[in-house]
């Protein structure tokens, strides 16, 4: 029997803490006043702000962090710290191997996650695309609904300033990620399905391995909401509650009369076949129209009546990283977005062409460029071929080289691959290997009165402030040539 994890003041000591996940939950339990500390190999605003919430960080990640995350009690006995890991971190890390070698109780951050719950009403949102969406979404609804849940999830909102809430109720709103398996700790009473895909060949071989981990998942689960639009979802997972885009579907939770336009979405709203009422999201996208059914169906559960549902969504802005208006410069909208699977690329690329619909003074023709990060050689190799016939809804293309997120490249895949593939089916696609050579080209390229989309779950969203701030350079020349 696993040992349990000892939330009565034993240290606790996590390794990769600024990663998206396990800095929510170091900061929930920092927030519980425990005593935690952590370290991580890059240093950000997700370390400074668990800083600020008394976790103690360590400036850098080795071994002899272990004993001084060890507590020594007033008649020196050593209380050795609980050990959290992140699967990011391997098992010849000097950190992981210290702590191993001490004795220490190891823990991944599944379980840490796990035993939150099981003290928790857990709502927990799982699904290949749209678990950070569909959780914020979750959490702030309930949230601004008076029901006060905890939240832990895998992006920053601003409603609650960053990744994680404590909350003064029972129910607890969390992300449930299926990418390594550990899906399988987690029970709740209430779980969420967005949609069943093959995203993680890093970790499964087939779509039938993903499903048998989704299906775990749903067994540990009181009330199972799924999407009737993904059929792996109806006729592997069987939802309890579903929901669609679709009227035909029969589904429980409907969406009709849907009206996109560049300001947002509008809908009818349907609960077994009675009309709840007009819903209207200011985030774009038929992807994050279904993503609030779920929400909705959540909220319905917990008895939130529509007419207040509608008020709070009107005003939900989204997670940062997913369609993220980062600024308008010199005519030019720039929009971070976190896709990195081709079925992800396709739905916001159209929200993007959306986007582009709206008019601009002067402009007469505006054109979505697509800038492509490619993530995770696992991925791109499995999937090279869904990746070529993505970028239809995009005028131009730029593709970078892979983003490796700490794997190994065996195939020997390259970014010019990826461009080559695209280019099959696109004819204004290039390749920018580097973050200098995309700042280089986006200054030849972009012209007032484009959409410019980075498409990323790496790190070349980092070019932006340089590339909003040359173009505001452009358009403050452009204002003085024409006086
Ligand atoms: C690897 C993994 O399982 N990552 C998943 C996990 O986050 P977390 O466990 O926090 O992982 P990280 O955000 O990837 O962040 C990992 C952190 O670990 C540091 N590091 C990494 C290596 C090392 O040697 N030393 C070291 O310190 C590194 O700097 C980073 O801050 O849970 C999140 C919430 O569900 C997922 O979104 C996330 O990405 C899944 C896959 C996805 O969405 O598909
Ligand atoms: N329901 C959806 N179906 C398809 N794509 C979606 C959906 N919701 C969001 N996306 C796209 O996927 C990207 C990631 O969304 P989000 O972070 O909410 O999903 P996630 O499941 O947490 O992702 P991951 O686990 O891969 O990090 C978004 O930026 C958007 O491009
Ligand atoms: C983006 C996602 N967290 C991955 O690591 O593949």
């Amino acid at each position: 029997m696993p040992m349990a994890v000892d939330f009565n003041g034993r240290p606790l000591h996590f390794i990769g803490v600024g990663g998206i996940g396990m800095s929510a939950l170091a900061y929930v339990l920092a927030e519980r006043q425990l005593p935690v500390s952590g370290s991580d190999c890059h240093l950000t605003h997700i370390t400074r702000r668990l800083q600020e919430k008394g976790v103690h960080i360590f400036w850098s990640q080795e071994a002899d962090n272990i004993a001084q995350a060890t507590q020594t009690l007033a008649d020196d006995t050593q209380v050795l710290p609980q050990v959290v890991c992140s699967t990011a971190i391997s098992p010849s890390n000097p950190e992981y191997k210290a702590a191993m070698d001490a004795g220490c109780p190891m823990f991944h951050r599944s379980d840490i996650l796990a035993a939150l719950m099981n003290e928790s009403q857990g709502i927990a949102i799982a699904g290949t695309h749209g678990k950070t969406t569909t959780s914020s979404m979750v959490g702030y609804l309930l949230l601004k609904a008076g029901i006060d849940p905890s939240i832990v999830i895998g992006g920053e909102v601003a409603a609650w300033q960053g990744n994680a809430h404590v909350g003064t109720s029972d129910y607890m709103v969390a992300e449930a990620d299926e990418s390594d398996g550990s899906l399988v700790k987690l029970s709740a009473e209430i779980g969420v399905i967005t949609n069943i895909e093959l995203d993680h060949p890093d970790h499964y071989s087939t779509l039938d391995e993903v499903v048998g981990i989704f299906k775990h998942f749903a067994h540990q689960c009181d009330v199972v909401i799924g999407s009737a639009d993904c059929e792996t979802v109806m006729n592997q997972i069987q939802p309890n509650v579903t929901y669609s885009l679709r009227p035909e579907s029969g589904a429980d939770y409907i969406a009709t009369d849907i009206c996109e336009t560049s300001q947002g979405t509008t809908a009818e709203i349907w609960e077994r076949g009675q009309r709840l009422g007009e819903l209207h999201l200011a985030i774009l996208g038929r992807h994050n129209l279904s993503n609030a059914l779920a929400a909705i169906a959540v909220a319905r559960r917990l008895g939130v009546e529509f007419d207040v549902i509608s008020t709070i969504m009107a005003t939900f802005e989204g997670a940062k990283r997913r369609f993220d208006h980062r600024g308008f410069h010199n005519n030019i909208l720039f929009i971070d977005d976190y896709a990195h699977h081709p079925s992800e690329i396709k739905v916001t690329l159209a929200a993007a062409k959306v986007k582009s619909t709206e008019s601009l003074e002067g402009v007469n023709q505006r054109l979505v460029v697509a800038v492509f990060q490619p993530h995770r050689y696992s991925r791109i190799t499995t999937l090279l071929q869904e990746f070529s016939m993505a970028f239809a809804e995009a005028d131009q293309v730029i593709v970078t080289d892979i983003y490796s997120a700490g794997e190994k490249n065996p195939s020997g895949i390259t970014g010019e691959d990826v461009t080559s593939a695209i280019g099959e089916h696109h004819t204004q696609v290039s390749y920018a290997a580097t973050l200098d050579d995309v700042k280089a080209k986006l200054a030849a390229l972009l012209q007032p009165g484009d959409l410019v989309i980075f498409l990323t779950a790496g790190n070349l969203n980092q070019v932006i402030p340089d590339v909003m701030d040359y173009q505001a350079k452009q358009s403050e020349k452009t204002a003085l040539t024409s006086v």
